[in-house]
């Protein structure tokens, strides 16, 4: 089961970063939110950023300062009671990093995000574009989920869940889960003083299934939920550290690969797994035709496919289907899923990317076909 240490060097190579503060951590137990606790994790993610990597923070916290501000002793069970508080300390909450941020003449950017968010494939897709712009952009996203809007039966409930949808979202490299603990132990450390930290173990590993406890007097799910988002993380090949948010140097420490709380290591290369499954669709929503010169790019230099190279279109399909690239004479080439749906794809094929925005009224991939989502055949 558990190694006692392991090489981290995959995780000192990460270069795109989600990085999640737990509420207990933000709020040290509970005192309100503490705008100190928030600078010092900001300077930490600002030596990443200059170190030219990326950062994209999910950030709980605002049930929590809310409380503090409404005065209130105890998280309340309603859920109009909760949203509330969310939405009285949420301003609280991002004004807290936009005020470290702004130190170092960083901009950073609101995104509230819910459960239909990453469901909908349409939304799923404007999502991942406004993160990648925003990236592009050199802004640090603030995410947290949409609780004033969230109802009982779709909300992520903790911010867990949420950051390993966001790293599948942005396909990020690696996700940093701050809280309370050291790392994940053998047992719960509230409630038995023989645990031990775990250094590493494969993501899948079951026997962590039963060492995973619930939360502290304020976070949601404990780990559990970090268990659970570990593995959602791991869908996209994304590595998951656990660590203890108080460490003065923790973000810096794991993200040279130091060994501090728990990797939890996936194991599945996500590009060729989703090239595996690509080869293996049976029915494709679209034929698309594409010109002499797409077709060498696409097989000589394992290039994207653009929406330049189309040059017919049939069958009606949406964003996020899979659709089957054939050459001038029908020969099949490759197979993929497509950034446009075959109305937008009607409208702009055989047309140059930087186009793209002008003739369709809004923001998109320059790619149809992005070459991770892209499979020869
Ligand atoms: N095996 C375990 N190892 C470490 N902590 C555990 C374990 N099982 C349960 N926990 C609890 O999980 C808590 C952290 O999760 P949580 O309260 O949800 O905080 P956060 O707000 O950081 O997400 C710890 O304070 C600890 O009591
Ligand atoms: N969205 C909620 C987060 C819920 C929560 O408590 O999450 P966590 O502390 O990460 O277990 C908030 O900002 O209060």
């Amino acid at each position: 089961m558990a190694e006692v240490s392991a090489d981290r060097s995959d995780i000192a190579n990460a270069n795109r970063w989600v990085v999640k503060l737990g509420s207990a951590l933000l709020t040290d137990d509970g005192e309100g939110l503490k705008p100190e606790i928030v600078a010092r994790i900001v300077s930490m993610c600002e030596r990443l950023l200059d170190q030219g990597k990326q950062v994209v923070i999910v950030s709980s916290g605002a049930v929590a300062a809310g409380l503090a501000y409404l005065s209130w002793a105890e998280r309340p069970k309603k859920l109009h009671d909760l949203q509330a508080a969310a939405a009285v300390g949420q301003t609280h909450l991002v004004k807290a990093y936009e005020i470290a941020f702004a130190r170092s003449g960083r901009t950073t950017a609101q995104i509230l995000l819910s459960h239909d968010d990453v469901l909908n494939r349409d939304r799923y897709l404007n999502a991942r574009n406004t993160l990648n712009r925003l990236l592009e952009l050199k802004v640090v996203p603030i995410i947290n989920e949409n609780d004033t809007v969230a109802t009982d039966e779709f909300r992520f409930g903790d911010n867990d869940t949420l950051a390993a949808l966001v790293a599948n979202l942005i396909d990020a490299d690696a996700v940093l889960l701050l809280t309370d603990q050291e790392g994940f132990f053998t047992a719960d450390p509230r409630k038995d003083d023989t645990a031990t930290l775990i250094s590493v173990c494969d993501v899948d590993a079951q026997e962590l299934d039963s060492m995973a406890g619930g939360s502290g007097r304020l976070g949601q799910g404990g780990m559990q939920t970090k268990l659970r988002a570990a593995r959602l993380a791991a869908r996209s090949a994304t590595q998951t550290i656990i660590a203890n948010g108080r460490r003065p140097e923790v973000i810096t420490e794991v993200a040279s690969g130091k060994l501090v709380g728990t990797w939890l290591r996936a194991n599945k290369p996500s590009v060729a797994a989703r090239k595996q499954w690509l080869a293996g669709v049976q029915k494709d929503s679209g034929v698309v035709t594409i010109d002499a010169g797409a077709v060498r790019v696409i097989q000589d230099q394992g290039r994207s496919l653009l929406p330049v190279g189309v040059v017919a279109v049939s069958g009606s399909f949406r964003r996020g289907d899979t659709v089957l690239c054939v050459g001038p004479s029908g020969e099949r080439i490759a197979r993929g899923l497509v950034n446009l749906d075959s109305q937008e794809l009607s409208l702009v094929k055989g047309v140059s990317s930087s186009r793209l925005p002008e003739l369709l009224g809004y923001a998109v991939d320059p790619e149809l076909i992005h070459r991770d989502n892209l499979v020869l055949l």
